[in-house]
């Protein structure tokens, strides 16, 4: 539901207000209160920097390969310790290979990645965790059945940004609001009811390292929008890109922007970098909830269906008319072909 609290409304409050316009919310508020609890205290332990020791040190390899960093795993134990307190049945995370039971007889499923941005640990650089929340389906046959649905079956979905202020940013499946981490009294509260995100832009956000692995679209779009006035796109472009899906997506949600993280050839990048059930999917909700697109380039992320816990996506999704845009070079075209160098309005054939 919609939240019409004032700002500066505790987030207890804002999920109390919801359940009671929608009792059926009852065990997502409990799951979204347990994991803004784990937040508090990972927030206050990337607040404390090198003080709290080597939070980069390495350690083991995680389920896609990535090395583990000791704040992934730290992350990790304190969210899942969160989620058992919670009406949740199974969990799956970023660091744990299979899908963990908990409560089994819950009525939720929890997708998590409790530290996203990890090249940006230790270097004291915008981290976040990323949640979505769905039904828990209970087939003895099939123990992926919680995640083997569309992301549209998602009942709510959040991230939290540990950057200069710690922000949740979370939907219920109507509207997305922001909250920030009030410190001294250790308790989120409401700073917006309803982001929104701008149906243009001029702000795009990609690792441009890959260049030379892109597909032939995205190579496309990429050189119309660096091209600025010179070229099809007709205005200058800025780009942004921080390595850190959630910090990345919090200022697409607050000023807009279209990021970009495509399928690429290299090995193992067919389908990019970003996981479906624990990055894209609730991204895709939030950024959806706030008036925004998301796609994997051509098709509704939300419509999407993993196969896997780990499976990955590629990730088109902010300002509409951006991602759209996009979109028709994956279909082949352009967005105005009226406007191209030899025919547009600065075109060396005008007429
Ligand atoms: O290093 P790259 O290829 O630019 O990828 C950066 C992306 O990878 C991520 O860090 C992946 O998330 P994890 O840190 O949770 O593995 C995103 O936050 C970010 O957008
Ligand atoms: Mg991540
Ligand atoms: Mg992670």
């Amino acid at each position: 539901m919609a939240i019409s609290a004032a700002i500066g409304t505790p987030l207890e409050t804002c999920l109390a207000q919801a359940v009671d316009a929608n009792p059926a919310l009852k065990d997502t508020a409990a799951v979204i209160a347990a994991v803004a609890r784990s937040a508090v205290e990972i927030s206050e332990r990337i607040g404390r920097g090198a003080l709290g020791g080597d939070l980069a040190a390495a350690g083991e390899h995680n389920s896609d390969g990535d090395v583990q960093k000791a704040l992934d795993v730290i992350a990790h134990e304190s969210v899942t310790a969160a989620l058992r307190t919670a009406p949740v049945a199974e969990v799956a995370s970023e660091e744990a290979e299979e899908v963990m039971q908990l409560n089994p007889d819950a009525p939720l499923a929890v997708a998590i990645d409790p530290l996203d941005g990890s090249s940006n640990i230790g270097v004291n650089m915008a981290v976040g965790l990323i949640f979505g929340i769905r039904p828990s389906i209970k087939d003895p046959a099939n123990p992926l059945a919680s995640f083997t649905t569309p992301g549209s079956t998602q009942i709510a979905a959040g991230f939290v940004t540990y950057g200069p202020a710690t922000a949740l940013i979370l939907t219920l499946g109507e509207g997305t609001q922001s909250y920030v981490l009030d410190r001294a009294e250790g308790t989120f509260k409401l700073t917006s009811p309803a982001m929104s995100v701008p149906a243009s832009t001029k702000e795009f956000a990609i690792n441009a390292s890959n260049a030379r692995h892109w597909d032939a679209p995205v190579k496309a779009y990429i050189e119309d929008c660096q091209r600025g006035t010179e070229g099809p796109r007709d205005k200058d472009y800025n780009m942004r890109w921080l390595a850190s899906l959630v910090a990345d997506i919090q200022r697409v949600l607050t000023r807009g922007g279209v990021f970009l993280y495509p399928g690429d050839a290299r090995k193992n990048y067919a389908r990019g970098r970003l996981r479906l059930l624990y990055e894209v999917a609730p991204v895709a909700m939030l950024v959806e909830q706030a008036g925004g697109t998301a796609t994997d380039g051509q098709t509704r992320i939300l419509d999407l269906v993993a196969t896997g816990i780990h499976e990955r996506a590629p990730l088109v999704c902010g300002s509409t008319e951006e991602v759209a845009c996009v979109a028709t070079y994956y279909a082949g075209g352009k967005p105005d072909a009226g406007r191209s160098p030899l025919f547009g309005q600065r075109g060396l054939m005008r007429s």
